[in-house]
C-alpha cells in the first residue's frame, strides 16, 4: 500500500509538472476516491487533486439514464452528502458517452393515474439539486431529453460534449415538462426557442445550446469530464462562504427585478465584509501570496 502510494504521489507530481499533461490531472490527480457507496444508480466519488470535487455519474446505461424513482433519491442522497462535507467545495454531475439521462422513467410513470400524480406531488422531490448551497456543475454528453434536459437546468453550470443534444420531448408522449422544462428552458433560450423545443420536441445541438444561452461551453466529448472538474476544482480553492454569496446573489438576481437585485445583491457584498476569508483575500491580495481561506 505504501509503494502505490509512493507510486501515485510520483505520477501526480509529473502531470503536475508537465503543463501538457493539465488535462489528465483532474481524473488521476487523487487516489482517495470516496467508495461509490451502496448506490445501485450511481457512482459517487470525490475528486481533484485536493479531493474537493463531488463526483455524482448517473449509471443506468441500459435505460440511458432513465430517471427512475430510486435513481432520483440516491441522487438527492449524494447531493445531501456532499452538501454536509466541509472538504467539498463544487458538485459535477454528469452521466455516460451515449446519455446524461433520456428523462423520468417512462415504463415508470406508464400506469400512474392522475390521482396519483396530483396526490402524490409527482416530481416535487426531484429539487434536491435546486436546493444545494454549493455550486453544481452539468457535464452533459449525448442526450439530455425531458427529466434530463430539466436536471442539467437545476444545475449551476452546463458544460457540453459537443455531441450532446437536448430536448422536451414529452409533446410525444401526450403531457408535457414538470421539472422545470417550460420555464426555465424560457428563461435560458428565450420564449420563441423554448415555445418551439417543446411545441415540436425538436432538439437542438451542443453548438445551438450554447449559442441560445442554455451551455456556457463545449468541448470536445472526450475532455468534458476532466474539463468540468478542472473548473469545479477552482471554484472549490476559493472561500465557501464567497461561493456560496455569489450563487446565492445570481440565482436570486435571476428570479427578482433589478433593483431588488442590486440592493440584495450589494447587501451580500457588504456581509462578505464579515468574514475572515474577505480580510484574508485582500490582505493576500496586498502581501503578494496567495490567499489561504479557512471558510469562515
Ligand atoms: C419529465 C418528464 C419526462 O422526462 S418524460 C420522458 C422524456 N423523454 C423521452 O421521451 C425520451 C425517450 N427516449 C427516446 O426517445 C429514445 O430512447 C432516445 C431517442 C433517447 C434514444 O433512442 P435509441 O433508439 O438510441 O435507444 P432506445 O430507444 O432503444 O433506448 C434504449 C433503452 O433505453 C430505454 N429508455 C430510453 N429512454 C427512456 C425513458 N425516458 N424511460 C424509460 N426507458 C427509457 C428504452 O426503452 C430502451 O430500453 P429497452 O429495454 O430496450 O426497451
Amino acid at each position: 500500500m505504501a509503494c502505490f502510494r509512493t507510486s501515485a504521489r510520483i505520477c501526480r507530481q509529473f502531470l503536475f509538472n508537465n503543463s501538457s499533461s493539465t488535462k489528465f490531472s483532474a481524473v488521476f490527480s487523487s487516489p482517495r476516491w470516496m467508495s461509490s457507496g451502496n448506490y445501485e444508480y450511481i457512482i459517487v466519488e470525490k475528486k481533484g487533486e485536493k479531493n474537493n470535487v463531488g463526483f455524482i455519474q448517473l449509471n443506468r446505461p441500459k435505460a440511458l439514464n432513465a430517471l427512475c424513482k430510486g435513481l432520483m433519491s440516491e441522487l438527492d442522497q449524494a447531493v445531501q452528502k456532499f452538501e454536509k462535507d466541509d472538504d467539498v467545495g463544487c458538485i459535477v454531475l454528469t452521466g455516460s458517452d451515449r446519455a446524461f439521462a433520456a428523462g423520468a422513467d417512462i415504463k415508470e410513470m406508464q400506469t400512474k393515474e392522475f390521482s396519483d400524480v396530483w396526490r402524490g406531488n409527482f416530481l416535487s422531490e426531484w429539487d434536491a439539486l435546486s436546493r444545494c448551497s454549493k455550486p453544481v456543475i452539468a457535464a452533459v454528453n449525448g442526450f439530455a431529453l425531458g427529466g434530463g434536459c430539466e436536471v442539467a437546468m437545476m444545475c449551476d453550470i452546463i458544460y457540453a460534449g459537443d455531441k450532446a443534444q437536448f430536448g422536451q420531448p414529452e409533446i410525444t408522449l401526450g403531457t408535457i415538462p414538470g421539472a422545470g422544462g417550460t420555464q426555465r428552458l424560457c428563461k435560458a433560450v428565450g420564449k420563441s426557442k423554448a415555445m418551439e423545443m417543446v411545441l415540436t420536441a425538436n432538439r437542438i445541438s451542443a453548438e445551438e445550446a450554447e449559442k441560445a444561452g442554455l451551455v456556457s461551453k463545449v468541448v470536445p466529448a472526450a475532455e468534458l469530464v476532466n474539463e468540468a472538474i478542472k473548473t469545479a476544482e477552482k471554484i472549490s480553492s476559493f472561500s465557501k462562504i464567497a461561493t456560496g454569496m455569489c450563487k446565492e446573489a445570481v440565482n436570486a438576481g435571476y428570479e427578482m427585478s433589478l433593483k431588488e437585485g442590486l440592493h440584495f445583491e450589494k447587501r451580500l457584498f457588504h456581509a462578505s465584509f464579515a468574514s475572515n476569508d474577505r480580510r484574508e483575500g485582500m490582505t493576500a491580495f496586498s502581501e503578494k501570496r496567495p490567499p489561504k481561506f479557512t471558510d469562515s
